[in-house]
């Protein structure tokens, strides 16, 4: 019996070796497949196939002509990245092989509904890949938060200064946006009935409150964020833009609209900037609306990796910032002073958290 244990023990042992051994390659060389689709994207390899007209897939010298690079090291980067599913190989009808769409691949295009591509572009950024270096000093306590340790000030004044990161920022944010916004619609679509007015508090350029507008016409839209953010945003109908700092005040409205916000700040500011809403909605009917990742909430929900990597780029992005559980939300709401709140699951990596006075 005890001889049997052993045997299956050992086995187990010898397969998790076998497995390792394997896996740990990716912690080796495992950049080259986001450095593969960054590549991908700076050349254009999902337009180009997207743009591609007649009977047969595009080949590889058509692909090489197309986008001016080299066939040879053209071929390489396709290979690979059929390799990892990002497209697939089709046989055309003249014997030869063609390169065809995936659902991952219509990520990499620019100007669709789906892309996820300025979202890629700014995280694999040179301005935010340097902040990584900082992480374990920053875990030892023993350093500055990463950001500012690679950069000697905080996101937000960085972006203020670099009106390029700013642009990739809000555009990589707007991405992401197009993404969570139906998701809000879909699962949540009575907590926006009866609203006349919303402000998005941290609205960045403004798409996440245009889908709103245009899901709700009857609510007016406030976009609110820094001076430097709403002065490039463009101009949409139903929505106005103002600029501002919500740890001074935030516009009125009948609720307020918090996206990604809260999450790029500690306990404190958090909670001073619930306080700063909460003055800005009606005490009756008003309310304040969050969307952000609940962690721990569904661990064997399919997403929850996403929250603990969110968790980690808050760390290294943002000089206080923290993913939350839901002990932690009702920390800083009840010390905000509102007196109770929801969870909701809606089909996105956040939850939606309605707040009221
Ligand atoms: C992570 S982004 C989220 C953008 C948008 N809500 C979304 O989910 O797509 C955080 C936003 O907060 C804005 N922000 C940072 N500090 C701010 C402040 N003091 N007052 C107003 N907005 C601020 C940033 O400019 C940025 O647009």
């Amino acid at each position: 019996m005890a001889e049997a244990k052993n045997e299956l023990l050992y086995k187990v042992e010898e397969a998790e070796e076998e497995a390792a051994a394997v896996e740990v390659w990716k912690y080796i060389f495992g950049f080259s497949n986001i450095a593969a689709v960054k590549c991908a994207i700076e050349l254009g390899i999902a337009d180009s196939i997207q743009n591609h007209q007649g009977p047969n897939p595009i080949t590889l010298s058509e692909l090489a002509s197309n986008l001016k690079c080299s066939p040879t090291s053209l071929h390489r980067i396709m290979r690979f990245l059929v390799h990892f599913r990002i497209f697939k190989e089709q046989p055309t009808t003249g014997d030869t092989i063609g390169y065809v769409q995936t659902p991952l691949s219509r990520r990499l295009l620019t100007g669709e509904e789906n892309s996820m591509a300025s979202f890629i572009l700014f995280e694999n950024s040179p301005v935010i890949l340097s902040v990584w270096h900082g992480l374990s000093a920053s875990v030892r306590a023993d350093g500055n938060p990463p950001f500012e340790a690679a950069h000697g000030q905080d996101l937000w004044k960085f972006a203020a200064e670099n009106p390029g990161h700013s642009k990739l920022f809000d555009e990589s944010m707007a991405c992401s946006a197009r993404m969570a916004v139906p998701a809000i619609i879909e699962g949540c679509s009575e907590t926006f009935h009866g609203l006349k007015t919303l402000v998005d508090v941290g609205g960045g350029n403004g798409t996440a409150l245009h889908m709103l507008i245009k899901a709700y016409p009857w609510i007016h839209g406030i976009n609110f964020d820094l001076p430097h953010v709403v002065s490039e945003a463009t101009e949409r109908d139903g929505l106005s833009h103002t600029g501002g700092d919500m740890f001074h005040s935030v516009p009125k409205a009948d609720a307020a609209f918090l996206m990604r916000v809260l999450h790029d700040w500690n306990d404190e500011e958090c909670i001073q900037i619930l306080k700063n809403c909460k003055e800005a909605i009606p005490k009756d009917i008003g309310k304040v609306i969050i969307v952000e990742a609940v962690i721990g909430e569904d661990r064997n929900d399919k997403l929850e990796y996403v929250r603990l990597m969110l968790d980690i780029v808050m760390m290294t992005h943002t000089s206080s910032g923290k993913e939350r559980t839901s002990k932690e939300w009702e920390f800083v709401l009840r010390e905000a002073g509102f007196s109770r709140h929801i969870i909701k699951p809606i089909r996105a990596v956040q939850f939606i958290i309605e707040a009221f006075p």
